[in-house]
C-alpha cells in the first residue's frame, strides 16, 4: 500500500485525500429528492443519496488526487444500509484506481482486534476469501497497545494493506491525554516512538513503512517535531481547511522530497458547493473538483 501510494502522490503531483464524510444536510436536494421518493423516509434512502452522492464526486476528482477516506462513522449510524453503503463507496472508489483509507480507528484486545483486522486481512470462509471492505488502509488507536496492533500488522504483511495510528491528533482537546509528560516526554512522542518501532515489522521498499501515523495539521510544532522523531513514518495529516490547518503550518511536515504526507480535507471539498454560492447544486461535484484543484496548488506551493 505505502509504495502504491507514493507512486500514485508522484503521478498525480498532489498529496489531497479526499475525505467521503457526507451528512444529510450536505446532500443537494435533486439527490434527496429522488431517494426520498424511491425510497419513502428511510435509512435505506439516506445510504442511497450518500452512495450517488459519493460517486458523482469520486468521478469528478478521481484523476486529480491519490486516496480517499471514508469516514465509517458518517455510515454506520445508518446501520446495515449506511455499512452497505459504505462499502459500495470503498468499492467504486478502488474501482477508479484510487487508495481507500477507512477511518475506522479500531484498538481492543488481541483476540477482538484479529477480528477487527478482518477489514485488511478479509475473512475466510471455509476454503473461500472475500475482501469484503476493499479497504487498503484503516486507522486504529494504539490505546490499548501492540497486541490491540499485531494483527493488523501480519494483514498489512500478507496483502500489502497499511496503517495509521493516532499519535497526535488534530482536535482541540488532544492534549488532554497526548500532551502529558511521561518523564519528561509527552504521550505522543512516546506513542511516536512505538509506532516507529511497529513499523519496521513492515517496512516497503521505498524507505517508508506500512504503519503511519496521524498527526494533525492543527499541531504545526508537534508535526515538525514528529517529522525529524520518525523519518520512516508516512503521515496522514486531517485538520487542514475545516479545523483551521493551512498549508504554511505543514511546511515542516514533509520530508526533504516534498513526499512523506497525505493531507485530509473532508467537508472543505465534499460540501464546496454550499461555501461557494456560484455553482448550482446539480453542479456540487463540479465545485468539490474546483476544491481540490486549490487544495493542491496551494499544498504544492509548500512542498519544496
Ligand atoms: O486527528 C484526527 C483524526 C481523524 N480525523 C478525521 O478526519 C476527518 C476530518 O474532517 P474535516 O471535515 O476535514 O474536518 C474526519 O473524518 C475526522 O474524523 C480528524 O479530523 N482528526
Amino acid at each position: 500500500m505505502i509504495d502504491r501510494l507514493l507512486t500514485k502522490i508522484k503521478t498525480v503531483e498532489n498529496p489531497t485525500v479526499v475525505g467521503l464524510d457526507p451528512t444529510y444536510s450536505m446532500i443537494p436536494n435533486f439527490i434527496k429528492q429522488e431517494m426520498l421518493e424511491r425510497f419513502g423516509k428511510t435509512p435505506k434512502a439516506v445510504a442511497e443519496m450518500f452512495i450517488k452522492f459519493n460517486k458523482m464526486i469520486i468521478d469528478e476528482v478521481y484523476d486529480l488526487i491519490p486516496s480517499v477516506k471514508p469516514q465509517i462513522a458518517m455510515y454506520e449510524q445508518y446501520g446495515l444500509e449506511g455499512l452497505r453503503a459504505y462499502m459500495e463507496t470503498c468499492e467504486y472508489a478502488k474501482s477508479k484506481g484510487l487508495i481507500v483509507i477507512g477511518d475506522i480507528k479500531r484498538g481492543d484486545i488481541a483476540s477482538t482486534a484479529a477480528a477487527y483486522a478482518g477489514h485488511i486481512a478479509g475473512v475466510e470462509v471455509e476454503d473461500e476469501h472475500f475482501d469484503l471492505w476493499q479497504e487498503d488502509a484503516v486507522t486504529l488507536n494504539p490505546y490499548m497497545g501492540f497486541d490491540g496492533i499485531e494483527p493488523f500488522i501480519d494483514a498489512c504483511n500478507k496483502n500489502d494493506k497499511g496503517l495509521f495510528i493516532l499519535v497526535k491528533t488534530s482536535n482541540p482537546s488532544s492534549s488532554e491525554i497526548q500532551d502529558l509528560l511521561v518523564d519528561g516526554t509527552p504521550i505522543y512522542d512516546r506513542t511516536a516512538d512505538l509506532v516507529s518501532k511497529w513499523g519496521e515489522l513492515t517496512m516497503g521498499d521505498r524507505g517508508y513503512s506500512r504503519i503511519g501515523a496521524v498527526v494533525g495539521a492543527t499541531h504545526k510544532e508537534q508535526g515538525t517535531e514528529l517529522r525529524a522523531r520518525m523519518p520512516h513514518t508516512f503521515f496522514l495529516v486531517p485538520g487542514y481547511g475545516a479545523q483551521g490547518g493551512t498549508s504554511e503550518d505543514l511546511k515542516g511536515f514533509f520530508d526533504k522530497d516534498g513526499l512523506g504526507i497525505i493531507v485530509n480535507s473532508s467537508r472543505g471539498i465534499i460540501a464546496a458547493y454550499q461555501k461557494d454560492k456560484t455553482f448550482d447544486e446539480k453542479d456540487f461535484a463540479k465545485a468539490s473538483r474546483q476544491a481540490v484543484i486549490a487544495m493542491r496548488n496551494d499544498l504544492q506551493g509548500v512542498m519544496g
